[in-house]
């Protein structure tokens, strides 16, 4: 009575079909067996093998047995499977139907009701499973599920519940609303207590933090100390003072360690003990204080060095900082028929610090939009060259700093986290952590930020450090992701002269580092302008007016007949001629309005058509290319010089242009963590 392999192909070719197909060669108009009836069998009386097609079974046809089904259509039976619960139907004299199945016996005849008629998916068959509540180890046994324990439906076994769900007996699911309170209640307490005290855990930890860079702090002092003493001792020697090293004499308690730093005495245990305890923290801090003690002796003959020097130094220190160009010839943007910044053409070397004046709505935002490589939607001629060659300034960002008049401080994060944040966003992921901590307190001592670098910033709300302080964090942000090329809008205004002259000198301490720094500033005291090396004077309409060495700037202008009155400011003198407010006396018959044209003619660039009608106006050529050729020659030493080491540097370092910086997933990481400290605060 058993389907062959035909016979069973046949039923599952007919699973999914709406209309049932099954038909066996017994079940057909002609003949129908009582086999063909749901929950019925035949079996047959030739010897078959399971390989033989759809069989003709007539005879012995009886009620398919308990654990098995017997389709319709078809005389055999199969096996049900496992989850199925498959007993002998029971006649239900009202319906007419074998219960649990639902099939019908042929009515007035003699038959009984056989087991299941069909089986398929739990949707398809649903009573041929076993119920839920229940297990059936077996398809003819069918068990209730016990207190404890759970059974879906179709279960060949009881399911255990958990810890504090309840379960009773024929439970068809855990309850575990117990087990859910009890959890949400204790992630709420968890999240109390973190929230209450978060304030007492980032003391904790800053408190941790300042001890290590104390104790990391004394021992470079230390260092520093020992080294002086050991050096004095060696001038000694050598000066013959003394007639022979006497071992004894000598700082016996020094000891130099592999990175040349003399460390505290052999002899003293308990403080050679202490150090080698140094955790991890100290140690990183240790080696950044060193090194900054290094590089500040370094830097007391920097005054003397010239821009080649400073290049090659930044060469020999900093392998790591590529250097940037920027170089224009004949840039002009325009929006419409309205042109915002016309004919630039000059360089912003690495190395440098340029300062852009020019009076209000001269173009300067304008001009550093062309610097960061912003210019779409205006409409551009002319070249922007990044070390020599012209391309897009976007796939150098990584290597730009931008500091926006706008604050970007985080206010509710202290001095030091926000520029650790940006540090460790921004700059390599292959940089140690040593190395990152290094860069951190190099701005954070460049800046003068020492005092405040615990404090919080502050919001509107809560006040926090002041705005100057505020402004040289801004710039700090933007310097610990070591750019190439540091641009700032404003640095100095609202900056009092002394904290000007703080952020110039970090700026300069950039500068010797190779960056290529430009600012746009506002009327800056005659020392500040000075501590500039080059100055672009922009003039309205996005025409330059000057653009070369600080030091040259009042040669040229003097030369055009402009002396700067005494007790005035130069650079503010010169805006005042621009706009016209300050009269002067020019040479020949040029006046201001002609200086943009007067130093396109004094570079000897190409006279734009729309002034080619003021040539004939001023009509001091020939004295003006005299003027131009003296300033000309006067620069051209340093200006060979420098050009030639920046080029060869920055040729060789174009592989370093590539910074890989953290991915998505560690930047959402910080992303997360600074939020978590934001809103704990
Ligand atoms: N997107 C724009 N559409 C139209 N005009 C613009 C646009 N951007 C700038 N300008 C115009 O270009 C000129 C230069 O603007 P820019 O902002 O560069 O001047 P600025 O020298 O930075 O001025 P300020 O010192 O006042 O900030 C202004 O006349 C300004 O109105």
């Amino acid at each position: 009575m058993m389907c062959n392999k035909a016979e069973i192909e046949l039923y599952l070719s007919s699973l999914g079909s709406k209309s049932i197909v099954r038909i066996s060669r017994d079940c057909n108009q002609f003949s129908w067996a009582p086999g063909c009836q749901s929950g019925w069998a035949c079996s047959t009386p030739e010897d078959n093998s399971f390989e033989n097609p759809v069989l003709s079974r007539a005879e012995n046809c009886r009620p398919c047995c308990p654990g098995f089904f017997c389709p319709r259509g078809l005389t055999c039976m199969m096996p049900c499977p496992l989850g199925a619960y498959c007993p002998l139907g029971t006649l239900n004299k009202t319906t007419n139907l074998c219960d649990p199945y639902s099939y019908q016996i042929t009515p007035g005849s003699n038959q009984t009701c056989g087991s299941a008629d069909s089986w398929a998916d739990v949707i398809t068959t649903n009573d041929v499973f076993c119920p839920p509540g229940h297990h059936c180890p077996t398809t003819t046994q069918k068990l209730n599920c016990s207190k404890g324990s759970y059974c879906r439906k179709g279960a060949t076994g009881e399911n255990k519940c958990r810890w504090k769900s309840k379960c009773k007996e024929n439970s068809e699911k855990e309850e575990i609303a117990l087990f859910g309170g009890i959890l949400i209640v204790v992630l709420i307490v968890i999240l109390l207590l973190v929230y209450n005290c978060s304030d007492q855990f980032i003391a904790v930890r800053a408190k941790i933090l300042s001890k290590s860079r104390k104790k990391a702090a004394k021992i470079a002092q230390e260092s520093a100390t020992a080294r002086k003493r050991w050096k004095l001792a060696k001038e000694l020697v050598l000066r013959h003072e003394v007639e022979m090293y006497d071992s004894s004499a000598a700082p016996e308690e020094l000891a130099t360690s592999s990175d040349g730093i003399l460390h505290a005495d052999k002899g003293n245990g308990k403080r050679s003990k202490n150090c080698r305890k140094l955790n991890v923290r100290t140690e990183r801090f240790r080696r950044a204080y060193s090194q900054i003690d290094k590089e500040r002796a370094l830097q007391l003959d920097k005054d003397k060095l010239t821009l080649s020097g400073i290049v090659s130094r930044a060469a020999e220190n900093r392998p790591q900082r590529p250097m940037l160009e920027v170089a224009f010839k004949g840039l002009t943007l325009s929006i419409g028929k309205k042109k915002l910044l016309q004919c630039v053409t000059g360089k912003l070397s690495p190395g440098r610090i340029t300062a852009i004046m020019g009076p209000s709505g001269a173009g300067k935002t304008t001009f550093l939009n062309a610097v960061l490589g912003k210019t779409s939607g205006y409409k551009k001629d002319g070249l922007v060259l990044v070390n020599g060659k012209s391309g897009s300034m976007q796939s150098y960002k990584k290597i730009i700093g931008f500091v926006p008049q706008d604050d970007i401080v985080h206010g509710n994060l202290t001095v030091e986290e926000n520029l650790w944040f940006s540090g460790r966003c921004r700059l390599s992921k292959s940089m140690s952590k040593a190395d990152k901590v290094l860069i951190l307190e190099r701005v954070i001592g460049s800046l003068g930020l020492q005092e405040i670098r615990n404090s919080l910033v502050g919001t509107v709300e809560k006040r926090g450090i002041s705005g100057g302080q505020r402004k040289r964090v801004n710039v700090g942000i933007e310097m610990v992701m070591e750019p190439s090329l540091l641009i700032l809008d404003e640095p100095t205004t609202g900056l009092d002269s002394a904290s000007s002259q703080q952020l110039l000198r970090a700026l300069r301490h950039e500068a010797s580092q190779g960056v290529n720094v430009c600012a746009v500033i506002h009327q800056p005291s005659y020392t500040l302008f000075n501590m500039f090396d080059d100055f672009v004077l922009l003039a309205r309409g996005g025409l330059i007016a000057y653009h070369g060495p600080i030091s040259e700037v009042e040669n040229y202008f003097s030369g055009l007949g402009i002396k700067v009155p005494d007790r005035e400011n130069p650079p503010d003198y010169y805006i005042d001629i621009l706009e016209g407010i300050a009269k002067t006396k020019m040479r020949g018959h040029a006046t201001p309005k002609h200086l943009p044209l007067l130093w396109i003619l004094h570079n000897g660039y190409e006279v734009p058509e729309d002034m080619r009608k003021d040539l004939e106006e001023i009509n001091m050529m020939h004295e003006l290319y005299t003027v131009g050729s003296i300033t000309r020659e006067l620069s051209s030493v340093e200006q060979t010089e420098s050009k030639d080491s920046v080029h060869q540097n920055v040729s060789q370092r174009n592989d370093l242009l590539n910074r890989k910086t953290p991915g998505v997933l560690a930047q959402y990481r910080y992303y997360l963590g600074r939020v978590a400290k934001q809103r704990l605060r």
